[in-house]
């Protein structure tokens, strides 16, 4: 009898499987679609609806082509594609089940148990979608999700080359090639994967142009993110002081200032034509907490207005976008974002340029990186350990400028601040 249940089970979880293998889906995506549309009230000016053009299957998933009828507002699928995507998935949570663990059960007492445990144990699929415009509407479902995770490796690099990658999609790797886009804006919420993405690109422009690279690290987050590069040959200035950032910047604009205009004067309209290799990058890591000083904050403008041209690339990260820590100006100068999810649609309009960031699963490394297009991406992830191992042969001792209030006794009778040799563990 036990034989006979578990038999019967066994055969219909392995046929079930192989169905959905061979079907990729028990319903039709096509009409699902259709319906959403038609619910939503997405058609055009006179209420035609979108029309299926073509069908196509791909690895992973099918494309749906649609012609769009006239006056069809784009915009508004885009911001509620979780709608469609949503609606895909009614009723539809089908499961991964491992034929091999049918095949492992053994028919004891145990049987139910071993049962109920792969049920348990088995991943629910979910279909995700990508919109696509260009003339038509491309609608593509994925039966599966996208990885959560991609652990970085040398591959990621692009050795003598500003082009960082910053993203993995569907489709291969993007890279934000910093003497092409310059700047960049990353926002996200706090344990998303801003600090990761910071130190991911650190340690590749030290990988990748060693000789060239001029860092000037700003973390105002209390230095856990940045504190493993201070003693890099690259790194140029390293602060976790509010108080101490406006020098800093001041100092760097004034250098930028200096760099333009020699490359001006030698008759270059920027650092690329003059075919210096040096770039700078002033890295802030919690830019809202210098928001409210004016000093700082008009250097980060002029840094992300006129920077571009003698190659100082500020590369500006925030927990809480708001027009404060992004000023306007800034933003004009920074097209370029990148941006883990966020509590609302104003927090993402206002650091995307769009909503969509909201409605980002709550994965650490996810985001949405917007240059000319938006992509969904998932950053790779690379961890202290690796980082502190490929770093390690670019730390130097090197004199550093101190503090005032650093050793008060031992400097006593120094005037203003002095360089001093600081050994530390490497
Ligand atoms: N790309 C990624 N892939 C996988 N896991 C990641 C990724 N990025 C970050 N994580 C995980 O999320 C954790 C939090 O990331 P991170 O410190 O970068 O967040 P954060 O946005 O800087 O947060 P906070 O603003 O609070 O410091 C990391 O310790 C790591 O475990």
């Amino acid at each position: 009898m036990l034989f006979e249940i578990g038999t019967t089970i066994i055969m219909g979880g392995v046929a079930g499987y192989a169905y959905l293998k061979t079907s990729g889906s028990p319903s039709n995506d096509a009409d699902k679609i259709q319906r959403i549309f038609a619910n939503s009230g997405w058609n055009g000016r006179n209420g035609e609806m979108i029309r299926l053009q073509r069908k196509s299957k791909f690895k992973g998933g099918v494309e749906y082509a649609y012609q769009i009828p006239l006056g069809f507002d784009r915009k508004k699928i885009e911001a509620d594609k979780h709608i469609l995507e949503d609606g895909l998935n009614i009723r539809h949570k089908y499961f991964e089940i491992d034929p091999s663990e049918l095949l492992k059960i053994k028919f004891d007492k145990t049987v139910l148990q071993q049962i109920k445990k792969i049920l348990t144990n088995q991943k629910i699929k979910r279909k995700e979608i990508e919109l696509l415009f260009d003339g038509m509407l491309r609608i593509k479902v994925y039966n599966e999700k996208m990885q959560d995770q991609y652990d970085w490796d040398e591959s990621y690099l692009k050795k003598g080359t500003w082009s960082v990658s910053i993203g993995n999609t569907r489709q291969g790797i993007v890279r934000h090639d910093f003497d092409e886009y310059k700047h960049l804006i990353i926002a996200g919420a706090s344990g998303y994967g801003k600090s990761a993405l910071l130190k991911l690109v650190v340690t590749s422009l030290v990988l990748q142009q060693p000789d060239n690279a001029n860092l000037h690290l700003i973390d105002l987050k209390g230095g856990s993110a940045f504190q493993r590069f201070k003693d890099i040959k690259q790194v140029k200035n390293y602060t976790r002081e509010p108080e101490e950032t406006k020098d800093i910047l001041k100092e760097i604009q004034e250098e930028m200032n200096k760099a333009y205009t020699d490359i001006v004067d030698q008759g270059y309209e920027d650092v690329k034509e003059s075919g210096r290799k040096e770039r700078h990058f002033i890295i802030i890591d919690e830019a809202a907490d210098i928001a409210d000083n004016q000093a700082c904050m008009d250097v980060v403008t002029d840094i992300a207005r006129r920077g571009r041209g003698a190659g100082y690339y500020l590369i500006y990260a925030t927990q809480y976008p708001s027009s404060q820590s992004i000023p306007q100006q800034t933003k004009r100068n920074i097209p370029t974002r990148l941006c883990f999810v966020l509590d609302d649609a104003t927090a993402s309009n206002t650091a995307l340029g769009q909503t969509g960031a909201e409605e980002l699963p709550l994965i650490p490394g996810r985001g949405i990186y917007k240059n000319v297009k938006s992509k969904v991406v998932q950053t790779p992830y690379i961890n202290n350990k690796e980082i502190q191992k490929r770093i390690e042969p670019h730390i130097v001792i090197k004199p550093r400028k101190e503090k005032e209030s650093d050793n008060v006794e031992s400097r006593k009778g120094e005037e203003g601040r002095s360089n001093s040799f600081i050994f530390e563990e490497t």
